[in-house]
């Protein structure tokens, strides 16, 4: 496997002090993007969190984010309106409250059986991003799950080893429900920065392992994510970094 990236560690007082820090660099970034901004977000407790601190993140920038993309790094295949829907939750509660013009938004094609929705998800990122082998995201939100799962790649899953795949479907997800796409290693592995957001006690086992607890000859799916020249920051509220005992930036609350 390859070396890791050099990654940051940032530990906050609570989620409501992790929020506008999350927001304030997900607006850095897409100021400093070339152009497009390409912004990949993944689902649960991030909708939320991303729904409450972004909006008035980017009102204070004065900056409406006509010229992001924005794509879902997973998706629960159900109807769009499904309390589930990871598209329908944004759409929701975070896309309405962004200032017009809004963004240009990628969301798998609801009503496709997993491996007609992940072809047709591959089709459109592949127009989007075309010109390159693998989409380059400028920026990839991900989420961490207890068990040490990141998009919709679970532990010991054979979709740990796509090589080939941008997006590739799951009818056996261990989370319900079973039936997912996912982005594959390749893109996360690709993005210029991937930050991924944890919070609450019930991931501090997880992190103490990812994060200090050395290689494994089967690592865990969020431990695979090294970006091959990005940069990769992880983002934790004070629950969730309580076993750690090696060196992480103390963010006061904000
Ligand atoms: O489908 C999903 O659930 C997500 O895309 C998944 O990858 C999520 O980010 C983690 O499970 C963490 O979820 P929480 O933040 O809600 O714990």
């Amino acid at each position: 496997m390859a070396a890791a990236a050099p990654r940051r560690v940032a530990v906050f007082p609570s989620p409501q002090a992790l929020g506008p820090a999350l927001a304030r660099l997900v607006a850095e970034r897409a100021a400093a993007a070339d152009g497009r901004f390409s912004l990949g977000l993944s689902g649960g407790s991030l909708v939320g969190l991303l729904a409450r601190d972004l909006p008035p993140a980017l009102a204070a920038a004065a900056a409406a984010p006509s010229r992001w993309l924005v794509a879902f790094c997973d998706e629960r295949l159900v109807p769009p309106e499904h309390p589930e829907s990871t598209a329908g939750a944004y759409g929701t509660q975070l896309l309405p409250r962004l200032l017009a013009p809004g963004p240009r938004v990628l969301a798998p094609a609801p009503g496709l059986p997993p491996a007609a929705a992940a072809a047709d998800y591959a089709a459109q990122l592949r127009q989007a991003f075309s010109g390159q082998d693998v989409p380059v995201f400028d920026l990839l939100v991900l989420g961490l799950g207890p068990d040490g799962h990141t998009c919709s790649l679970f532990p010991g899953h054979p979709l740990l080893q796509e090589e080939e795949k941008i997006v590739a479907a799951i009818t056996d997800s261990p989370k319900p429900p079973p039936e997912r796409i996912t982005l594959t290693l390749p893109v996360l592995n690709a993005a210029r920065m991937v930050v991924f957001v944890a919070t609450g006690e019930g991931k501090a086992a997880v992190l103490k392992r990812i994060l200090e607890g050395g290689e494994e000859e089967n690592p865990l799916p969020a431990a695979r994510v090294r970006p091959h020249s990005g940069q990769l920051r992880w983002f934790l509220d004070e629950a969730a970094a309580k076993e750690l005992t090696g060196p992480v930036e103390k963010h006061p609350d904000a």
